[in-house]
């Protein structure tokens, strides 16, 4: 297990990164890329006082960047020269190999590498090709909205986000710990812990195949001869159903086509599923009252099987936000083992548990946010 600068100290005696008493801690982050998710966390890490600095690939967002007290840099490979505790890789995807070629040769050992990348399994295949698999830790915040760039960001964007933080089978864990520091006390975020694979399938169920869904709405829409007629009546089911089809399309296809085996199944699932519907309710109306009966059962079956998830979205609704009415949500530790940390921690994810702070470098404070039935 490898060592942070904060933590070094205490386990230079020797002791073991599970039992040293104070957790690492991320107190100078550098950030390379200032978009709209990069600029959005190095604004929110200073405004939590961490020491940023930060690069871009074109300078123009320097002077507000550092009017928001972020130092920025020339070069990728200064952010390096810095030896940041973390720095986060917020390019975008199709830019990371080039930015970690870069880095690879500077990067000092102390410096944990981590990434807000969408999808982990390719962003970790690249960070293996350049050599630094042994210090990188993958991250993903599931925060964004439909805009670009450093003009677009804000803080707020990470207003009670959760991240997940991805591990393999060589992953540090003190350098994790490192990484969990920068989200929890740095961003003052909630976060799970998993593997690659577990993160890819599901990111491509909540977030890329739901891209792709949006955008063929768009495009059927764009397709109609009917289009103004459509459009002058779409209203909040539609705004709701497409609004990430307004994002940069090269962005959204970059994130698509890195996890293109899960999307594509779940694409393959979610038209069976609507050839489905359709079959009944074209059935629905035919002329067998037998036909009939079976499609109207088989319609209420579609639309009540989500029953499970409106119940917990209408209970999740009552804990959200602030004031009196606001439920309470319940809180407990959980301590994970030293050989068994990565199944204690996806575990907990599986169970619902979200970390939000750390308490020791193997007890965590978690909050029991999506206890799905
Ligand atoms: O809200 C949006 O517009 C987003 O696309 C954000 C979104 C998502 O699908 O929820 C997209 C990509 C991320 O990396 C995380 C979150």
């Amino acid at each position: 297990m490898g060592l942070t600068s904060s933590s070094r100290a205490s386990l230079e005696a020797g002791a073991d990164p599970l039992t040293v008493s104070r957790p690492p801690q991320a107190g100078t982050i550098a950030i390379a890329g200032l978009g709209l998710i990069g600029g959005s966390l190095a604004r929110r890490l200073v405004g939590r006082g961490r020491t940023v600095i930060a690069w871009n690939h074109r300078d123009a967002p320097y002077e507000r960047a550092r009017a928001a007290g972020i130092e920025c840099v020339p070069r990728v490979e200064d952010l390096a020269a810095a030896i940041p505790d973390v720095l986060v890789l917020c390019t975008p995807l199709r830019a990371m190999p080039d930015v970690l070629n870069r880095l690879a040769p500077v990067l000092d050992p102390s410096t944990t590498l981590t990434d807000v990348g969408s999808v982990k399994g390719q962003v970790r295949d690249e960070v293996k090709a350049v050599g630094l698999d042994d210090r990188y830790v993958g991250a993903h915040p599931m925060a964004g909205n439909e805009l670009s760039g450093y003009a677009a960001s804000d803080p707020a964007l990470y207003d009670d986000a959760l991240w997940a933080v991805t591990y393999d089978e060589t992953t540090d864990y003190g350098r994790m710990l490192t990484v969990m520091d920068m989200i929890s006390a740095g961003v003052g975020n909630r976060m799970i812990v998993l593997d690659d694979d577990t993160h890819d399938r599901a990111a491509a169920l909540i977030s890329h195949m739901p891209h792709v869904v949006a955008t063929a709405l768009a495009n059927e829409l764009t397709d109609t001869d009917e289009r103004n007629i459509a459009q002058a009546l779409a209203a909040g089911s539609w705004r709701d159903m497409t609004r990430v089809a307004l994002t940069d399309p090269d962005r959204t296809r970059a994130m698509v086509e890195e996890d293109s085996a899960n999307v594509a199944e779940l694409l393959r699932h979610m038209s069976a599923r609507l050839a489905v519907m359709a079959d009944v309710l074209e059935r629905e109306s035919s002329a067998d009252p037998q036909i009939v009966r079976r499609a109207l059962a088989q319609s209420r079956d579609f639309f009540a099987k989500a029953r499970p998830y409106r119940e917990f979205k209408a209970v999740d609704g009552m804990k959200t936000g602030t004031g009196a009415e606001c439920a309470s949500r319940e809180e407990r530790f959980i301590t994970v083992s030293e050989h068994d940390w990565r199944s204690d921690l996806l575990e907990s994810a599986k169970r619902g548990e979200h970390i939000v702070r750390i308490d020791s470098p193997c007890t965590f404070r978690v909050q029991v946010r999506t206890a799905l039935r």
